[in-house]
């Protein structure tokens, strides 16, 4: 059964969902999957994911694979004559190769029976809210129980044929972070009768980004980014609300608190000073991505004898809840060579789709590697 994985690509490329809303992308990987032999395998769905279990030969042990399924919320600006249907999202973190690839390597076993158990999990809403911890805690995962469990993620600047990874912190800690301002609107030409919110929100932006150069230790790496600012109505109209969004990313758990603390204090620090309310939700919270040793090294074992080449990664200040899985399964997350101009989170990213050859070779050989 020779699969167009390219055609299966594009087809996922086409059809970009948001976290939990993946209602066509299931249909699209449940109508794909009961198209393969049915001997080995056991499919459940899980709100808008899938777990699909094959039966091994001897089943001494249970290896999960993961793969992340949902899109983003970004407007693609590729030429593609495939790119996104949905407008205004797009799969710009790769997960349409994740998907592809996962698929690729579950026909394979759906044909040649495993030794040991496989447990393929598509698992909804990575970029946000957090489909890892859920997925955790349901009934479904716990009758399985995996020994242990990998997963991949493209890597732009990575060249094609060649995979990375590394032993211990993969990915950082992250937390998502949303903050809204309220001050009193007002004519532009009366400054002295409002509280500007525009103001504020500034202020707070310039702020925290001295909480990473001035109030931490620059041997502990955190990041604080505004990605989204939103605020006012017209250009003579003083803004009364405003809505900053943002994401910490930190290297050891605990540093992610005492970053919270800060923007509290700057946040406080506002509120006197412009004398208007703040508040803040820090939405989805990730674990690091940790390696087990152990897993990092049957990973390398499994590619000698192939032409996939391995390369040492460095730590990324990236987030993945995968993170989660690793705190409570032993196991580890790779980097697959995708060489793109553009990178991830980019309207215009265009993975090498030599990739997805490379990517099904390595995840079927590391489920057949032994310890
Ligand atoms: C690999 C990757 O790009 N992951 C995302 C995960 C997002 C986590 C969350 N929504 C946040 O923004 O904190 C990343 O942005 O690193």
């Amino acid at each position: 059964m020779a699969q167009d994985w390219i055609k299966v690509r594009r087809d996922l490329h086409q059809i970009p969902e948001i976290g939990f809303q993946e209602f066509k992308t299931q249909a699209y990987l449940l109508d794909f999957i009961k198209s393969l032999p049915q001997e080995f395998l056991t499919i459940e769905s899980w709100r808008t994911g899938l777990f699909v279990f094959v039966e091994g030969r001897v089943g001494d042990e249970t290896v999960a694979y993961r793969t992340d399924i949902d899109g983003l919320p970004i407007t693609e600006e590729t030429s593609f004559d495939f790119h996104s249907q949905h407008d205004g999202y797009m799969h710009a973190c790769g997960h349409d190769f994740h998907m592809t690839i996962a698929l690729g390597a579950l026909e394979h076993f759906s044909i040649n029976q495993p030794e040991d158990h496989v447990l393929f999990i598509f698992q909804p809403a990575e970029e946000g809210p957090g489909g890892a911890q859920p997925m955790l805690a349901s009934e479904a995962i716990k009758q399985y129980q995996p020994d242990w469990i990998f997963a991949l993620h493209i890597d732009p600047k990575l060249s094609v044929g060649t995979v990375s990874s590394k032993p211990g912190l993969l990915f950082a800690n992250t937390s998502e972070l949303f903050i809204d301002f309220k001050g009193k609107g007002g004519h532009a030409a009366y400054p002295h009768e409002t509280k500007d919110m525009i103001m504020a929100a500034s202020t707070f932006n310039l702020q925290s980004q001295q909480l990473v150069s001035r109030m931490r230790d620059p041997l502990n790496p955190a990041v604080v980014t505004i990605g989204k600012m939103e605020a006012g109505t017209v250009q003579n109209i003083i803004a009364e609300n405003a809505r900053v969004e943002g994401t910490i990313r930190t290297i050891k758990p605990e540093t992610m608190d005492t970053v919270k603390s800060g923007i509290e204090r700057i946040l406080s620090g506002i509120e006197t000073r412009f004398d208007c309310t703040t508040s803040v939700d820090y939405g989805a919270n990730y674990y690091m991505v940790h390696n087990d040793e152990r897993f990092v090294e049957r990973f390398k074992r499994a590619l000698n004898g192939s032409s996939i080449q391995y390369k040492e990664a460095p730590e990324a200040m990236t987030g993945e809840d995968f993170g989660y899985f690793l705190k409570e399964i032993p196991g580890f997350m790779f980097w697959l060579g995708v060489d793109s101009p553009y990178g991830l989170h980019n309207s215009k990213l265009n993975p090498n789709e030599e990739a997805i050859e490379v990517g099904i070779e390595a995840v079927i050989r590391t489920i057949k590697s032994h310890s």
